[in-house]
């Protein structure tokens, strides 16, 4: 009989902006299904903790490394790639997960506004997919996970820049699933809806306190640990011939898709 095969023990997976949020239950969910991960964020103080509990949970097969590393900053994303295979010896996965924004309205965005949107969502995933893709192509291949957004799949108010950014991680990813599939990589991308995070916190306001639980399927907020079983699925071999897509994670459907619908908005 088939069983599916989500199996990803000692793989070498790599998970930006794991210091909290969707990238930290990435990283503890990979290495819980056996993976040794890597992660990064713009703090060692934030991300080396990360890293420490999931090398002291008995219970958890993966090992982790954590690496000061902005990936704004392509040198950065060098050295944390060249870290990574000095201590695994390989790179199997990557989730470009580091992202975030701030929202105003279009015409109250300054260049550098725009430039630090774009930077930090877009060429951010640039760097690390062609740093870490060399390792890839060079090896056995793997898989890519890109996070965008609902916020890229439809538009919002406020969200011109970062619309745009995960706007365009989603036609990167497309093409790069044609052009790298050759190589025996596999790139797919998530969309989440709004997900219960710090980030989230900082930037709307909205507090975890009254979360509803997995089990209740009406709702239009998610938990981190929703996002980071979908990451699973996609870089396991049960998703072997699923590439170039994006699956959205957001919740009961309804017409039309933004968050700022959720948020009563508009
Ligand atoms: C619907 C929600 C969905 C949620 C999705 C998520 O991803 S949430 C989860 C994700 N988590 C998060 O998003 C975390 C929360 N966000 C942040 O930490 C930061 O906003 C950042 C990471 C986006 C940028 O940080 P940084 O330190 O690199 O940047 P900086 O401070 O140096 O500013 C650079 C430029 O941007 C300008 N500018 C900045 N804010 C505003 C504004 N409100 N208005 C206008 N402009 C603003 C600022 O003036 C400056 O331009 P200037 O003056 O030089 O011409
Ligand atoms: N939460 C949501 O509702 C949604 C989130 N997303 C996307 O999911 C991803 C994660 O979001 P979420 O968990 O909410 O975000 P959070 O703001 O909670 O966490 C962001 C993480 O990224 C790290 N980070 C930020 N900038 C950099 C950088 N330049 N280099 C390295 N690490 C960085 C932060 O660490 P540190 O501060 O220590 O550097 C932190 O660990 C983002 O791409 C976001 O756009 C998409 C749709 C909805």
């Amino acid at each position: 009989m088939h069983e599916p095969d989500y199996d990803i023990a000692g793989e070498t997976a790599i998970v930006t902006g794991a210091s909290q949020g969707i990238g930290k239950s990435i990283a503890e969910t990979l290495a819980a299904s056996g993976a040794n991960v890597a992660i990064c964020s713009r703090s060692i103080d934030r991300v080396g903790p990360v890293a420490e509990d999931i090398n002291e949970a008995e219970d958890v097969p993966g090992e982790a490394l954590a690496v000061e590393c902005n990936v704004r900053e392509r040198e950065q994303v060098q050295s944390f790639v060249d870290e990574t295979v000095e201590a695994f010896g390989d790179i199997d996965v990557l989730v470009n997960n580091a992202g975030g924004e701030f929202v105003a309205n279009f015409e109250d965005i300054s260049e550098n506004g725009w430039k630090t949107i774009v930077d930090l969502n877009l060429h951010s995933t640039v760097h690390c997919t062609q740093l870490a893709g060399e390792v890839m192509r060079e090896g056995d291949g793997g898989s890519i996970v890109n996070l965008s957004s609902v916020n890229g799949q439809h538009a919002a108010p406020g969200e011109s820049h970062y619309g745009a950014s995960k706007a365009a991680v989603i036609r990167l990813t497309e093409t790069l699933a044609t052009e790298w599939a050759g190589d025996g990589i596999r790139v797919n991308c998530i969309a989440p809806g709004l997900i219960q995070t710090p980030g989230v916190a900082e930037t709307l306001g909205i507090q975890s306190e009254d979360m509803p639980s997995r089990e209740k399927t009406e709702r239009r907020i998610g938990h981190a640990e929703e996002i980071a079983d979908a990451v699973q699925f996609l870089v396991s071999p049960a998703a072997s011939f699923i590439t170039g897509e994006t699956l959205t994670a957001k919740g009961v459907p309804r017409a039309g898709n933004s968050m700022s619908q959720d948020l009563g908005l508009e």
